[in-house]
């Protein structure tokens, strides 16, 4: 069984259509990131994955099962939902302990509040935690039982660049255990590497649904070939500006900067040794993944 799958998918709320056919599928193992604007529907999909809403029309299955009508399912996931809260009164060590209770995990509490950097601030009452520090307890809860499939609403919000860097060792060591992993995040340079997929959802639509590469190919640029020439060759800046997945060629006098997509990145270096250039420096540059997908919606929505 698929860890998740959604197939026509709609949820409205009273007259307003928020999520619409969402189709997708997450594979054991899998590493996901679901991008999109404010509003986009990311968490309400996430709702409905983990059982807090129940589909308008549609089927989610989680490993199987729907997850609104079969909660049982639920205990292989572990959560980190949009707007956790803290119990103020508890401790983080509480908190801790009362999930894996429910999880019948009896694992010592400071194993996890180690794990995600809050050793420290362990008999704290999380009333007085930073936003960063319940995060942190947050992605603790989430990963109490050793979950199948560990779903993360914006994990990074209100962590410091050292929490972020734990998280990305989270995520990697979760990787190493099997662990299918759904991530939203607005910020992804810390993980972007680290995700096999991207599913990006736009006015509760999927609009797009691949891997990174072809995300920067259909945003139509994603490599930038930045030349240094000793003069400027027209006949060779003429050819590259005619090839197919060039979006841009732009010259000053002693650099020729070609903006590609990633499967034109071989023509053009081919181009380049080809033609009679002499260059005293080449520089290779990967667009990151949000200004790829920046440019993807941009470009789809015009
Ligand atoms: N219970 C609700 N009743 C009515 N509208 C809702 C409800 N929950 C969410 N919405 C609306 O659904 C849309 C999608 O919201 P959602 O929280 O899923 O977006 P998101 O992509 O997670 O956004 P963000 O990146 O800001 O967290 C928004 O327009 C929101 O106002």
């Amino acid at each position: 069984m698929v860890p998740v799958a959604f197939k026509n998918v709609t949820k409205q709320f009273s007259d307003t259509t928020v999520v619409v056919d969402l189709t997708f599928e997450i594979t054991t193992g899998e590493t996901v990131c679901v991008l999109g604007p404010n509003g986009a529907g990311k968490s309400t999909t996430f709702g409905l994955l983990l059982g807090a809403l129940k589909p308008s029309s549609g089927t989610v299955a989680v490993f199987g099962n729907d997850p609104f009508d079969e909660p049982s399912v639920r205990s292989r996931l572990g959560a980190l939902p949009d707007g956790f809260d803290v119990y103020p009164r508890l401790t983080g060590r509480q908190h801790v302990q009362y999930a894996a209770r429910l999880n019948g995990d009896d694992r010592d509490p400071a194993r996890l509040l180690d794990r995600v950097g809050l050793a420290a601030a362990i008999d704290k009452r999380a009333g007085k935690y930073s936003l960063g520090m319940k995060r942190r307890l947050g992605l603790a809860l989430a990963l109490s039982g050793d979950p199948d499939l560990l779903v993360l609403d914006e994990p990074s919000a209100g962590l410091d660049p050292v929490g972020s860097y734990m998280l990305r060792d989270i995520i990697r060591e979760e990787q190493d255990r099997g662990t299918t992993i759904l991530v939203a995040s607005h910020n992804l340079e810390y993980i972007d590497d680290l995700c096999d997929r991207f599913i990006a959802i736009l006015d509760g639509r999927v609009q797009f649904n691949d891997t990174v590469a072809a995300l920067r190919e259909q945003a139509g640029t994603g490599i930038r070939v930045s030349i240094s020439v000793e003069a400027c060759p027209d006949p060779f800046v003429e050819r590259i500006a005619t090839m197919t997945g060039v979006s841009n060629v732009k010259i000053d006098s002693s650099r020729i900067r070609i903006d590609c997509t990633p499967s034109a990145k071989p023509s053009v270096i081919a181009a380049l040794d080809d033609s009679n250039v002499r260059f005293t420096d080449i520089d290779i540059e990967e667009q990151s993944t949000m200004s790829a997908f920046r440019q993807f919606l941009h470009e789809g929505t015009q």
